[in-house]
This record gives C-alpha cells, structure tokens and sequence, in this order.
C-alpha cells in the first residue's frame, strides 16, 4: 500500500486480549489492531504469544500491527525482535526509534527491520516510529523520519510522543510541522502515521494536513485514560464517526475549491 490509494486509516492500540476482544466487536469501525505494552513505554512490546492470542480474537481481514519497543541503537537485538513480532503474526512491525540519535543510527536499526521482517514475510509492513517530543528524551529530530524511512525500505514514517504526560502531538509538533512530516512522507511515497494523546478534536486537522493512518488508545478507553481506562466499543465507533465526518466536510471544501 503507498500514500496515493489511501484515506485516512484507523488504528487502535489494545494493550491485552481482552481489549482486543473489545475492539474486534468495533471492528466495523477500525482498521489496524495495534499490539502494544504500554506499561513498557509508548511503543512498548507485549510477548509473542499475546500478538498471536490477538491475531486469533480479531477479524482475519483487520491487519495486526505489533510494536517492537522504544528500542535502543542495537540493530542485530532490534531485528531479531521485528522478526519475532512478524512470526507472531503481526503484519504491520512499528518500531520506536527511542536511542537512535542520529538519522544514521535510525537507518542502521531500521535496515534490520526491513531485511529481518521482509525475508521472513515480504507483504509485511514496516513503520520507523520517532517521537513528537524528541527533544525531551534526546533521540531523532521528527522531520528526520521520512527520510530515515525512505533510506531504510520502510513503508511508514511515524511520530507518537514518548513521554504520556497529558501532552499531545501538536503540544510539541504544531499542525504545519506536521503538514510537512506528512508532505515529506508522501514525497517518498511513504505512508504518513500520526499520534500521541490524539482526541477526537485534532481529527479536522489530521484530515487537512492529508494524514493516513491516526493511531490512538487514551481518545478510546473509557474516561480518556490510557493506563486506567479499558477501550470501549462504543467509543470507538463514536470517534470513527467524527474522522468520517471530517472527511466529508474536507472533500465538499475540496470540491468546492476546484
Ligand atoms: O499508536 C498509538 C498509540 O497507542 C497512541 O496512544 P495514545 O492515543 O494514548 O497516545
């Protein structure tokens, strides 16, 4: 899949089988199940046998994608986590490019995901994960993704923030900038993927800026908590209701302009 076939894409992060067994009774309404251990960081790993438990509970058609961590610049233990993940039965492999400091550590990492996974499962789908907050933990600057995923055979360039403190993507990368990280990523023909404490009120501007896949978890547990709060159906539907509404309002004002 590249940019130009697709609209903005939906991807909910459970973090156990039994949220996923509650997102699979939305899966009308999603796109992506994305398998994470958010006690472990932002992009934490859950086990293999969790992915595997998930792939089992949610519709064959609804792709898994499964985080590899926040990982260190150690592409040899990185890749053969990827590859894990991919064996487990994710399809979608996000990694969070978390000590890499330097767009060319980021590339050495994410060149072992892309050979580890693709050997293994050529279809499968690899997203170089940075952090809208980088400069609060030190590691690649955010518009360094798109190229870092380019130079690497990735398929996405991603930015979530690391640190979940009530911040929010456009706290640290304002709208524009993330107009740019998305125009960079299109330019590479890249998938642009988007998160971080992201509610249902950013989804105007996620749709202008012509992102393609939304990820979220805190916007659909109950009380907007991602710790505390379990993913509820019904808030899942609620808010892929607003990201279609946001998509009709901007094709009529497309329309209209032309
Ligand atoms: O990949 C998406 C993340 O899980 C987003 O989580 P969040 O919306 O709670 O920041």
């Amino acid at each position: 899949m590249r940019w130009k076939e697709c609209t903005l894409l939906l991807l909910i992060s459970p973090d156990s089988v039994e949220e996923a067994l509650d997102c699979a009774k939305a899966a009308e309404h999603l796109d992506i199940v994305d398998v994470k251990k958010p006690d472990e960081g932002s992009l934490g790993a859950n086990f293999p046998w969790i992915i595997r438990e998930i792939r089992d509970a949610v519709p064959a058609d609804k792709p898994v994608s499964a985080t590899v961590g926040d990982v260190p610049y150690k592409p040899g233990t990185v890749a053969q986590a990827a590859l894990g993940a991919a064996v487990s039965g994710a399809t979608y492999i996000k990694v969070g490019l978390y000590g890499c400091t330097t767009p060319d550590q980021a590339i050495d990492v994410m060149r072992g995901v892309v050979r580890a996974v693709k050997d293994y499962r050529p279809d499968a789908f690899v997203v170089a994960s940075g952090y809208a907050d980088a400069h609060r933990i030190g590691c690649v600057n955010p518009l360094a993704l798109p190229d870092i995923a380019r130079r690497s055979g990735s398929d996405a360039a991603m930015l979530d923030t690391a640190i979940k403190d009530g911040t929010r993507l456009f706290d640290h990368v304002p709208p524009d900038v993330c107009a740019e990280f998305v125009r960079l990523a299109h330019e590479a023909d890249l998938l642009a993927a988007l998160a971080g404490s992201v509610k249902a009120g950013d989804l105007g501007e996620l749709t202008r800026i012509g992102t393609d896949i939304v990820g979220v978890r805190g916007a659909v547990c109950e009380g907007g908590d991602r710790n505390a709060g379990r993913i509820q159906p019904e808030l899942v539907a609620a808010f892929r209701a607003e990201m279609d509404r946001h998509a009709r309002e901007y094709a009529a004002t497309v329309a209209a302009a032309s």
